[in-house]
This record gives C-alpha cells, structure tokens and sequence, in this order.
C-alpha cells in the first residue's frame, strides 16, 4: 500500500529504526553528459565514483541511444553496481546517473535511481538530489490522474509531472516547467531524454549543481557539457569547471550546445551551509574555492572564539581535518594524526550488533597511543549530530593515555532536522536539540566543549549570509513544511537554548 502521508508508514522516510542507527548524513549524487563521441556510460561510472561520499545505498546509470533507453540500476557502491559488461550494454549518446541516500521512499532496488517514464516523446530518466516537501499532494494529484507509479519516492513524481505534462502537448522544455512549478521544497536535477540533458535546480538552490565542459574527439575539438552535483565529478573525467546552475534556472544541452532559461520569477538562494561543512568533498569548488580553504578557515575562526591550552590538535577524519590543521594554525598548537582510519570503510556504516555499536568506531577509527599518551588533547570535528561519534571518540582517546580532552566544533549546535534532502533524524535523536553545550559536555565525557558561532560560520564563507540555508542550526526553514511533514521529524515542543 502506498501511503498518503509520506512519513506516516515504515517505506518512508527510508528504513527501520535499527537500520538507521549509524546512518551518516548525505545527500545524493546527479550526473549528466551528452558526448556522442564518447563512451558515456563510463564516464558516467568515473562521475558517480567521484560522487560516491553523497549517496551508498544504490547506484544508476541511464543512457539514450536516439530514441532507445538502456537503464541499469541497483543497491549498492558504484563500484559494486557496474562492471564492464554492464557499461558496455549502456551504449548512447547521453546519459545520467545517480547515486543514491533515501530521504523519501525506503532503501530498496524499486526506489534506486534514475527514474525512467514514457512521454508521448519519449522517455526520461531522472535523477534527483534533494526533497520535496509537497510529496504528499503531488503523488495524490498524480495518483487522481491514473499515472503509474512504481516506486515510493518523491523523485519519481517529478519525473510523472513532466510527463503528464508533455503528455499534455506541451514540449520537453515547457512541460518540464510547468511540472517544476508543482514542485515544493529541494531539488537538483539532472533529466536524460532522447534529445538532449537538462540540468535543473529549484528556486534556491539548495543543493549544489554545475556545469563542466570537456573537449571530446579523436582531435579533442568537439566540446561538450557535463552536469555534476560537485566539481569533483568533473574533475575525475577530465572536464573544466565552467560555472554553477543557478538557483532556479534549467540548462537545456543538446547537440546545438547549451541554452539557458530562467524559469521561476522568485529565485532566493539558500545554498545548503552543510554541503560546504561537511556533504561535499573537500576538493570540490563551491563559492569560487575549494572546500578545503572554507574549512580551514573554519578552524581559523573556531580556534579564535574558543582558545584553549593544550599540547597537540588532532582532527576527527575523514571531514574534521581541515578545521583541525586551522586551529593548529591559528592557536599555535601542534597538529598531529592521532586517529587512524581504515581507509575501506565508508561513511555508511550499519553495525549488526549491539556490542559492535557500542566498540564500532575502533573498526572505523584506531587512536595512536604513543601520540596520544600523556597529553592533553584538541580534538575539532566538522558537526555532532546524535553525539554517538564523539563519545566513543572521547572514551577511545582516554584509553590511550589522553591526560584532557577538549572538544572543538566547526559548526554550531545542530537542533533541527533537516527536509530539504538530508535524512537526519528525528529532532528528539539531536543530541543539542534537548541538551544545553554543558550537559552535552558531560555527556560525551571531555573536558571542554565549544560549537562554532553561526556568526564565524557565516562570515567565513565571505558571501552573503542571507544566501545559505542554515535551518539545522536554526529552525528558520527557507522552504515552509507542511504540517504533518513537519510532525514527522520535528517533535519537541521546545529546543534547549545553547
Ligand atoms: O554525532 P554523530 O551522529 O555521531 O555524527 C557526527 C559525525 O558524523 C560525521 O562523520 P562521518 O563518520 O559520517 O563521516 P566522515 O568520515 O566523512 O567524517 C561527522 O563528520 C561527525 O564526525
Ligand atoms: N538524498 C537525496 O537527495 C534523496 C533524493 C530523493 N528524495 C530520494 O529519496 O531518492
Ligand atoms: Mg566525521
């Protein structure tokens, strides 16, 4: 049964209680490039790879061959969906691909991505970064219209809009529209059709999208345009950053090159600050540098509001690293590698066990005793969300002779949930949603805690703070949640003032 309210039974948001225990938070990945010349199921593959940190629960990659779609999808790593058998049945001339972290619809096969719908024009595959909050009276608008859905997520009612659209009469381009103005909430998009790519985002822009270019041919004179969520999706195939989509425009490439529309009046970017935090790759370009330098910075400013005296920096990695190396900078404090991770586990990380739950961070992080012992100790990370990271952290660095341990955060307190394409849980599992930073201290066991000031966030990224959705941090939605959409996830009446 498919149910009304979207967050009402077990297939959404996503998975059981126990699965989601360890879940880390992500976004999905989108790709899309039209090069006849090319093999563009491979680079796909290469982009997705790159994009592989934003979404583990599944991967897809879809391809046109003129009027043909060859489509292969499935739960898993990129690297565990395809082969090159599998790349070489996706021959085409374009294609899009996806990797996937469910925020609506549960994770399985039925609901990985792209999404494929027949038109009066054809197909379309879609693939989509981002949630819609009006999910709930779309697929009841579509669901009146006798469209046939196959799957439980918010992706695949864009996808059914569209087509209901061109279905309509209308041409890819003005049905696509008129289906992006039925949409609410956070969506990235990019659209495989038989002519040519779309490359989409809502009006706020609230996950990231670009644009590359990529010189193609025996004689590398032909260019063509590649659509990534980050510029590290470019940058492993080869291709040049060329600029962002921008919030609430639809990039139209074909084989005539590409065409811009501006396709809502009210464009209001609210790109998300924890895409800069700690989603994107480090390498990847946002704001006209790498994350690397806003992280950094980060930890410049981190280290200046709340200096503390202590003999060695070390970073939670893999994303805690560069605030650490800013600290370090700024206080004069020495940075050293206390923590070492195993380089094959990935973020998702579900543990079968209770006792594997509670010991799990050794599997993922090992302490370095002899650079440890006996000192007192800076640990930064990027975020604390459920606080279950930190304090087996603090607990394992103890155990290996740490004399104190301060906390450092480059980021403020997280006390909202999030419904714009990041499943974080449920307010009442955010550690800083109930607890004050002191109680939060004593909770995780370190001697000192201290968050990042919004303030020091914002100012740090050297743009307009006006520009960034920070409702995590907040509870100032950008985008209004409907009611009953927000009764799912945002439950306490009142949030501790930290
Ligand atoms: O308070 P918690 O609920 O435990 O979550 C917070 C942790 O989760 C993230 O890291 P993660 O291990 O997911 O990925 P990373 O290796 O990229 O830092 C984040 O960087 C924090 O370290
Ligand atoms: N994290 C995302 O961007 C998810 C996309 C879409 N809402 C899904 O659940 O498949
Ligand atoms: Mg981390």
């Amino acid at each position: 049964m498919i149910p009304n309210d979207p967050f009402s039974c077990d297939d959404y948001p996503g998975m059981s209680d126990e699965a989601r225990i360890d879940k880390p938070e992500e976004a999905c990945g989108v790709f899309g490039i039209l090069a006849p010349e090319e093999d563009v199921a491979k680079l796909t593959y290469f982009g997705l790879y790159a994009l592989q940190h934003r979404g583990q629960e599944s991967a897809g990659i879809a391809t046109f061959e003129g009027d043909r779609v060859h489509l292969h999808k499935e739960m898993g790593l990129v690297s565990q969906v395809f082969n090159e058998v599998i790349l070489k049945n996706l021959p085409g001339n374009l294609a899009v691909g996806h990797t996937r972290y469910s925020t609506t619809g549960s994770s399985r096969v039925v609901n990985a991505q792209p999404a494929v719908v027949e038109t009066r024009l054809g197909s379309l595959a879609l693939a989509h970064n981002g949630n819609l909050v009006n999910t709930a009276v779309l697929r009841e608008e579509l669901l009146e219209s006798n469209c046939n859905l196959v799957s439980t997520t918010d992706s695949e009612l864009i996808a059914h809009a569209i087509a209901e659209e061109v279905n309509a009469g209308y041409d890819w381009l003005e049905g696509a529209i008129r289906a992006f103005h039925r949409c609410r909430g956070a969506f990235s998009l990019t659209i495989g059709t038989p002519v040519g790519i779309m490359g989409v985002r809502d009006p706020n822009g609230i996950r990231p999208l670009v644009i590359g270019t990529i010189d193609t041919g025996e004689d590398g004179r032909t260019k063509r345009y590649v659509l990534s969520s980050e510029t590290c999706g470019l940058d492993i195939i080869g291709a040049e950053y060329l600029r962002d989509v921008e919030p609430g425009e639809l990039v139209w490439i074909t084989d005539a090159g590409l065409a811009s529309f501006h396709w809502t009046q009210q464009p209001k970017r609210k790109l998300c600050i924890f895409e800069m935090i700690y989603f994107a790759r480090p390498d990847s370009i946002m704001e006209g540098e790498s994350l690397y330098s806003y992280r950094l910075r980060l930890g410049r400013h981190l280290a200046e509001e709340s200096p503390i005296d202590a003999d060695i920096v070390i970073g939670v990695p893999d994303s805690g690293i560069p605030a650490a190396i800013g600290y370090s900078q700024t206080s004069g404090i020495p940075y050293a590698e206390g923590l070492i991770k195993n380089r094959y586990v990935g973020r998702t990380f579900i543990q079968p066990t209770q006792k594997m739950r509670e010991t799990g961070i050794r599997m993922k992080l090992n302490p370095l005793k002899d650079v440890l012992g006996g000192k007192r100790i800076v640990i930064v990370d990027d975020s604390i969300v459920r606080g279950t990271t930190s304090r087996k952290l603090v607990k394992a660095l103890r155990d290996a002779g740490a004399t104190e341990v301060h906390m450092r955060i480059s980021s403020p307190p997280v006390t909202h949930p999030c419904f714009y394409g990041i499943d974080t849980d449920s307010q009442d599992q955010l550690i800083a949603a109930t607890k004050s930073v002191a109680e939060i201290a004593k909770q995780i066991d370190v001697d000192s805690l201290a968050y990042l000031s919004r303030e020091g966030m914002l100012k740090a990224t050297g743009e307009d703070p006006q520009s960034f959705c920070s409702a995590c941090f907040t509870g100032d939605y950008p985008i209004s949640v409907p009611e009953p959409v927000k009764r799912s996830k945002l439950i306490l009446e009142k949030v501790a003032s930290v």
